[in-house]
């Protein structure tokens, strides 16, 4: 069995939660709350910021060309395509320029990101990818779930997001770096292959966290 298929058969029970949890099921049928919606923009805002530091980690820790040029890729489409769409669809919900520049990190962000960003900045190359394939794997995932109900992907506020998330060139992201998983874990010893297996179950459980904080607004005692 691939390593990839063993990472997925053991997160396969935090991967139905996300399925189900309540954000996810109610962008698929449109009754999800824009205010929650608007929360988790905000939040994904700040996320993909650090997000793209550790692409910029994977062209550091990458010893080929063409990997390296990947990651470059990736963190340019991040910072310069993706997170300009992002502004855009926030627009739509009224979230300014100005606010996404102010906000603040909730408690769930800020552990994910620097999580992943610890992983990263510590590991090798497999580390890299193994926090950051359950990222791109379980929203192809899910993308692909919600465009098959029928008049999802047109809804107009989460249309977009199922879109962008079913796409093909999403998909095509989402099985790079699941080959790369692979191909990384491959002659690695037990232990390593232990503590890859132990980031990705951990930012598989952060995706969880994550939805659930959009979902109850989740910020620092006393803050708003
Ligand atoms: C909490 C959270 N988790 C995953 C993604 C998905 N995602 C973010 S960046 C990226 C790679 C392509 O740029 C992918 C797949 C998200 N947006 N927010």
């Amino acid at each position: 069995m691939k390593f990839s298929e063993q990472l997925r058969e053991k997160c396969l029970p935090i991967w139905r939660q996300n399925h189900q949890h309540p954000f996810v099921t109610g962008m698929g049928n449109g009754t999800l709350q824009a205010d929650k919606f608007r929360f988790y923009m905000v939040q994904d805002y700040l996320y993909l910021i650090q997000y793209a530091k550790v692409f910029a980690l994977g062209a550091v820790k990458a010893d080929d060309l063409a990997t390296m040029g990947k990651f470059a890729a990736l963190l340019d489409g991040t910072l310069n395509e993706e997170m300009a769409l992002h502004r855009q669809y926030a627009a739509r919900f009224g979230i300014t320029g100005e606010e996404l520049e102010a906000a603040q990190a909730s408690p769930v962000t800020l552990a994910y990101t620097h999580y992943m960003l610890h992983a990263a900045q510590n590991g090798t190359l497999a580390d890299v990818v193994a926090a950051v394939l359950p990222c791109a794997w379980s929203y192809w995932e899910i993308g692909k779930e919600l465009n098959q109900i029928p008049g999802a992907a047109e809804h107009e506020l989460y249309g977009e997001w199922i879109k962008m998330y079913s796409s093909d060139e999403f998909g095509q992201l989402a099985q790079w770096c699941i080959d790369l998983m692979d191909e990384q874990a491959e002659g690695k010893s037990e232990r390593e292959r232990a503590r890859l297996e132990e980031i990705f179950l951990n930012t598989t459980r952060f995706e969880y966290l994550f939805w659930d904080m959009a979902y109850n607004g989740e910020m620092w005692p006393g803050d708003a």
